[in-house]
């Protein structure tokens, strides 16, 4: 992230979004602060990823506004990692992770490219295919494009889905530790890994969905898994999950 590029909070207001006759948000609001680790959380299917590609400017909701909180346009600051679709199946890890400064005609970093696969553990992968990588390895390649990126804002809809217990919390090391200072927002289903990453957690729920009052975490990120604060929390989340479902 460049020095000048101060990373901006997100205000979505007035969002409303049907598909059909489903009405998945009708003037919902949220603001994603700058500066901090944003954590979603809601029941499968009420509607955070459609939440995070309309913030991500990839569809077009039926009404409402998503604004930088610094008034200057949101594209071209933000990177998106969906769920799907992670990778181009002909490029090669490395060139996958280079692929957007390609795209803008840049000259890509592959040293930068390098050492951020190394970060996730494939440094010895850079030349692989994707069919030739398993899913975990491909979700690591996915992150690692995503890091290189280098935005101020950055959208992760479950990024560690596919991850092993050891390599997911090393992976979330490094999310928390290369994002720091950024705007994030990030979708998961795992209360630890919230509880762990969050400096603010959004329980979704409802139809259409509403945002709860959001629960603010002290402390620095990545908190350790057996932080008491951390296990505190993850036990009122449980609940609220539970609640909402
Ligand atoms: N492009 C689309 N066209 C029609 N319906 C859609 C579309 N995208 C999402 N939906 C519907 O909107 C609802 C919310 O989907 P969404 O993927 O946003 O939920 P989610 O909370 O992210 O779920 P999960 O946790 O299972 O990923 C679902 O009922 C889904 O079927």
């Amino acid at each position: 992230m460049r020095s000048d590029d101060r990373p901006p909070g997100l205000e979505i207001s007035g969002l409303t979004l049907r598909y059909g006759s489903q009405t998945l948000f009708d003037n919902l609001a949220l603001t994603v602060p700058a500066g901090q680790y944003t954590v979603m959380l809601g029941a499968s299917g009420v509607g955070k990823s459609s939440l995070l590609r309309v913030a991500a400017g990839l569809a077009a909701p039926d009404a409402g506004r998503i604004v930088a909180t610094d008034g200057l346009p949101v594209a071209g600051r933000i990177a998106w990692m969906g769920q799907r679709d992670l990778l181009y199946p002909w490029l090669s890890a490395i060139d996958n992770v280079t692929l957007g400064a390609r795209l803008r005609h840049e000259r890509p970093d592959r040293a930068r490219a390098l050492d951020l696969l190394g970060r996730v553990g494939l440094a010895d992968r850079a030349g692989s295919l994707p069919a030739e990588l398993s899913g975990g390895m491909r979700q690591r390649a996915a992150i690692a494009r995503t890091l290189y990126e280098d935005r101020p804002i950055v959208l992760m809809d479950e990024p560690f889905s596919a991850l092993d217990s050891i390599t997911r919390g090393r992976v979330q090391d490094l999310a928390a530790t290369l994002l720091a200072g950024r705007t994030v927002l990030m979708i998961t289903h795992d209360p630890l890994e919230a509880c762990r990453l969050g400096e603010r957690l959004v329980v979704l729920s409802g139809a259409p969905a509403t945002p709860g009052e959001p629960v603010v975490l002290p402390g620095a990120i990545p908190r350790p898994a057996d932080d008491a604060e951390v296990l505190r929390t993850m036990a009122s989340l449980l609940r609220t999950l539970g609640a909402a479902a």
